[in-house]
């Protein structure tokens, strides 16, 4: 790869966020997008509207109107490309390396090239993705780092080097036909680096980390997603940047109808996000988009994607359709009881740490205060599915801690579990019938045959009921209140 094309030069300077998406469609027509540029480019615009905000004096208050995009000369755009290309070209010596495809060592050595010029400062900073933070500040995080030695193999000429995405974690696959693996990052705190090592089927095997074997591995196509998915719009922890989150939505979108999302559940569940803070007219609403990403991880990565169900379960949440939010979380724990959780795992134990401990806590409660003033039988703690869920959900936390080395549940949980249980009414809690994997049905209280066969029947009428009273309060619900700033993972990134 050379400096940049002409034809890639024509769409500076850039003034607003069109000028960008037709950089970005320019780029996409071609099978080796240039990924240094593109995550240059996104790097200096999110650097200007949040990181370096223009301080507004108070004559600029007045047209507050006014969207501030800033105008992005080539000039400064090509000083940064050039720094990077010369420091990748200069620092490898591509006659050693005369195979077609990379070697483990040209892996270790790239990953070296990236990694002995970051700074030894914290690196679970905001705005540390791109290759703008690399360049400008010797920063960058857990992804950026896997994100630069793609960048920079895609420069030396090699197109087997590709990006591997977990939910929480980078590494790159290679090879004649991206057999190989290779740690190129750190992950977490307090973990030394195996930066170099391939990523063995026992490191793989019942672990979230690495998905169990299927984590999500890029093409050039899909790793212009992973920059576009990985742009953080946040100003600080409770204000976004309205330009930033535009610019976001209207590049997933550009991916998506391009077909790049369909095999990245996680940027699938971004896009939901941003539907949900400004929905786009003429676009599926959010939880149309939640579905396709659950959907993804089913066709593609055979369910053991966690995330897809925890953004619906957020957005129903956050939206008080507590039933559904139920149904997800339980779908989430169905996910995860599958693997074995380990002390790298620590985000997503802190999502269902969050759901069991905050967010379930909270929902009975404040439908608690609803009863009072609705009929009682619509209400989570009336209705047979909802405490179905429920026991799905802490079943699968259950299973999930079973074989692990590093226990999962402790006092905390035991003691929200019995609060949220009381919360759901005694008449409810006896319609359960409980069939355990083998088939083995027990009822939820011991009783003769005929007895539970009359049980049986007043779980039909509840059910009869339940679908008829809540048809009736459908009629009446019609807008959810707008759901307040999505408080995403993007600040931690
Ligand atoms: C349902 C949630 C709690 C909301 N946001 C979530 N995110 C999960 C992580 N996010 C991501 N979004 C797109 N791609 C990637 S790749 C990756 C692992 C990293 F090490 F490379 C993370 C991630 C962004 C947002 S999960």
């Amino acid at each position: 790869m050379a400096g940049l094309r002409e034809i890639e030069k024509q769409f500076f300077p850039l003034q607003k966020i069109q000028d960008v998406i037709d950089l970005f469609k320019n780029e996409l027509k071609d099978n080796e997008p240039n990924l240094t540029l593109m995550s240059i480019v996104l790097g200096v615009i999110e650097n200007i509207l949040t990181v370096n905000r223009a301080v507004s004096s108070d004559a600029d208050k007045s047209n507050t109107l006014e969207p501030i995009f800033p105008v992005i000369e080539l000039s400064t755009i090509e000083a940064l490309y050039t720094k990077f290309v010369t420091h990748i070209k200069r620092s490898v010596d591509k006659t050693k390396f005369p195979d077609k495809f990379a070697t483990r060592e040209l892996v270790k050595i790239v990953s070296d090239v990236v990694w002995c010029c970051l700074s030894k400062s914290f690196k679970d900073r905001a705005h540390l993705q791109s290759l703008y933070s690399f360049l400008t500040g010797n920063k960058l995080d857990c992804f950026g780092v896997a994100f630069a030695v793609v960048a920079a193999f895609q420069i030396l000429e090699y197109n087997d080097v590709h990006l591997s995405l977990s939910e929480d974690h980078a590494w790159v696959v290679f090879g004649e036909d991206l057999k190989e693996t290779a740690e190129v990052t750190w992950h977490g705190k307090g973990n030394e680096d195996k930066r170099g090592q391939p990523i063995t089927a026992s490191v793989v095997e019942k672990s979230w980390l690495y998905l169990n074997g299927q984590p999500v591995i890029c093409n050039r196509h899909m790793e212009v997603a992973a920059i576009v998915s990985g742009i953080n719009p946040s100003i600080n922890l409770t204000v976004d940047s309205v330009e930033m989150g535009s610019l976001q939505q209207e590049l997933l979108w550009l991916l998506y109808d391009l077909g790049h999302l369909s095999k990245y559940p996680m940027a699938l569940g971004n896009l939901g996000d941003l539907e949900e803070i400004s929905p786009t007219p003429g676009r599926p609403p959010p939880v149309d988009i939640f579905e396709e990403s659950i959907e993804s991880s089913k066709v593609h990565y055979h369910n053991q994607h966690v995330y897809p169900y925890t953004y619906l379960g957020g957005y129903h949440y956050r939206n008080h359709n507590y039933k559904k939010a139920l149904k997800a979380w339980a779908e989430a724990t169905n996910a995860v009881k599958n693997f074995n959780y380990n002390r790298e795992d620590e985000e997503i134990y802190k999502e269902f740490l969050e759901v069991g401990n905050d967010l379930i806590p909270t929902m009975m409660k404040h439908v608690a205060s609803e009863n009072a003033s609705r009929i009682h039988q619509t209400s989570i703690s009336y209705d047979p599915d909802c405490y179905a869920d429920f026991l799905r959900f802490y079943d699968g936390i259950c299973e999930w801690e079973e074989d692990s080395k590093t226990p999962v549940l402790h006092i905390t949980w035991a003691k929200q579990l019995v609060n949220s249980l009381a919360k759901f009414d005694p008449t409810v809690r006896k319609l359960i019938h409980l069939i355990s994997e083998d088939g083995e049905e027990s009822s939820s209280s011991s009783e003769s045959d005929e007895e539970s066969e009359e049980e049986r029947e007043i779980i039909q009428d509840e059910n009869r009921n339940q679908k008829k009273k809540v048809k009736a309060k459908k009629g009446k619900t019609h807008d959810k209140d707008k759901s307040d700033k999505i408080n995403g993972k993007a600040e931690d990134s």
